[in-house]
């Protein structure tokens, strides 16, 4: 389970995060969701420790993590899709996959095969540049990374952000199955309520850098939509 409580977060002395408290239990898929600019990118970035400080505590399996290096955490488990994928266009699809396994425990350094499988594109492409393939390539790619570490916790920030409609669903089937299947527990920054309350066990709604409202998906109404995400 990832759990955070009281955490406040900073870049420099913006002040973004505060007091947040959340738990993803394990297994579950927790959709994090809120208007632009509240802070869900800063909350994924802060459980990686990728602000510049944070307070509060950030735990994983009962272990505190608010203390570790960015590596650290990555090697207790935790993989993190970033919004925009950045893969490295000159690197080969199999040198952006093999980068995420500076983060295994094992040493391991090999194209994990569970991603070849969900990705057959990506296992046919292999020594094609990451800077060819298409945002939802690129999005598949990037989500191949964050397996290649071997991870229990799988942070996802709007993954299907700017990726055309029929690819789309192709992705969300993938981020259920790495649920259902894998087991994997999934943060997932969304701006998609229908995915969110199709796939996710659990919500948190973010206003202003706080947690305004959280609890299990069938809590989430229309009625908490409007009030936090409507624009
Ligand atoms: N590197 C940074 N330095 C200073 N302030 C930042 C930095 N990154 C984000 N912010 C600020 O933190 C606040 C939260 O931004 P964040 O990107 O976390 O929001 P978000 O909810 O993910 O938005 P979006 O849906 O647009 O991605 C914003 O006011 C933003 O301007």
């Amino acid at each position: 389970m990832l759990a955070l409580r009281d955490v406040d977060s900073f870049y420099g002395s913006s002040h973004v995060l505060h007091q947040v408290g959340l738990e993803a239990k394990s297994g579950e898929i927790l959709a994090v969701l809120g208007r632009n600019g509240v802070g869900k990118t800063t909350l994924l970035k802060t459980i990686m420790g990728l602000t510049s400080s944070h307070t509060g505590a950030i735990e994983v399996d009962g272990a505190s993590i608010s203390e570790m290096q960015t590596h650290q955490r990555a090697r207790s488990g935790i993989a993190y899709v970033p919004q925009g994928r950045e893969i490295i266009p000159d690197f080969t699809i199999r040198q952006n996959i093999l980068m995420g396994c500076f983060a295994r425990k094992d040493g391991k350094r090999a194209v994990p095969e569970l991603a070849m499988e969900l990705f057959p594109y990506l296992a046919d492409n292999l020594n094609r540049p990451g800077g060819v393939l298409s945002g939802g390539q690129q999005q598949q790619l990037a989500i191949a990374r964050a397996l290649a570490a071997d991870p229990r916790v799988l942070l996802l920030d709007e993954p299907t952000e700017g990726i055309q409609p029929n690819i789309v669903e192709e992705i969300e089937a993938i981020i259920v199955r790495l649920n259902k299947e894998v087991g994997l527990t999934v943060v997932l920054v969304e701006q998609n309520v229908g995915f969110a309350r199709q796939a996710a066990q659990g919500f948190v709604l973010i206003e202003k850098g706080r947690v305004a409202e959280a609890g299990p998906t069938a809590e989430l109404t229309d009625d908490l939509v409007q009030k936090h995400m409507a624009v």
